[in-house]
């Protein structure tokens, strides 16, 4: 089997004196689609922070790609919560995708054309194209989350963590981000998203990962999306979903 793209050892992670997480240990391998999944308040956004060096951790470490975070930055992507972003920022949409690139263009450089070209590029590739000067607090709230994906693709990333992507977004923008996250997928990168709609996980994604503080379970979606685990994670109050569960 090949070596993990991600390896969580005994994280723990709280707010002031609330333990949020406990004992987080998982795997994941590469060129897998991962749905986190949970209730609310599970940890879901607290866990990816952690292992993104957003949020301290209490115990444990990550790796990625067997090196600590602080080596391999550059080859992370995140799209995070539409709600964690300050879309006040006097900015325009091509210039969020520009900062995708920071990793090529230095902090304190000037974009060149050509990264504004590819950056444009990434936008069209989302069908925002002709959206690029528009001021992003002035898009709809689909239309942000798919300049975040541009940006995410521009990056070229090898590893993605994205914070509830589908999140309020209409049908035709979650299929261009599905068909995005799959394209990423099919050419070996590796893809984590917080995921609520339980009713796609089959569809979406080969991997499932059952958080609520700690892990409940996590494995291939056949094997662990089932009535039990469900159960076990969101406790006695779900109604459990129709057809194959
Ligand atoms: N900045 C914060 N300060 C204090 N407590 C927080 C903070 N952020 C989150 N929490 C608490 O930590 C717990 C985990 O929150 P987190 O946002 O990680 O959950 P989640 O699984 O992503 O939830 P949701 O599905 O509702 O987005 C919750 O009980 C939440 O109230």
């Amino acid at each position: 089997m090949s070596s993990p793209v991600i390896s969580v050892n005994n994280l723990s992670a709280a707010y002031q004196k609330n333990t949020v997480l406990r004992n987080v240990n998982f795997e994941i391998t590469p060129g897998s689609l991962t749905a986190i999944v949970g209730p609310n308040g599970a940890g879901k956004s607290t866990l990816i922070k952690t292992m993104l060096n957003l949020h301290p951790s209490l115990t444990g470490e990550v790796q990625y790609f067997g090196l600590p975070f602080k080596k391999v930055k550059k080859r992370i992507g995140y799209v995070p919560q539409r709600g964690s972003v300050d879309w006040d920022f006097p900015t325009d949409a091509l210039d969020v995708v520009t900062m995708g690139l920071y990793g090529e263009v230095g902090w304190l450089k000037r974009p060149s054309k050509s990264h504004k070209k590819q950056a444009f590029e990434a936008l069209e590739k989302m069908g925002m194209g002709d959206y690029a000067n528009r001021q992003i607090s002035q898009l709809s709230g689909g239309q942000q989350q798919r300049v975040f994906l541009a940006r995410a693709l521009v990056q070229n990333a090898d590893l993605y963590f994205m914070d509830e992507p589908l999140a309020g977004v209409d049908a035709a923008t979650e299929i261009a981000i599905m068909e995005t996250l799959k394209k990423l997928n099919a050419i070996g990168k590796t893809v984590l998203v917080v995921h609520h709609d339980l009713q796609t996980v089959e569809d979406y994604f080969d991997h499932v990962l059952f958080l609520n503080k700690t892990i409940i379970n996590h494995g291939k979606t056949e094997k662990v999306f089932t009535k039990d685990n469900i159960t076990r994670a969101y406790g006695g109050n779900i109604r459990i979903l129709g057809g194959g569960i």
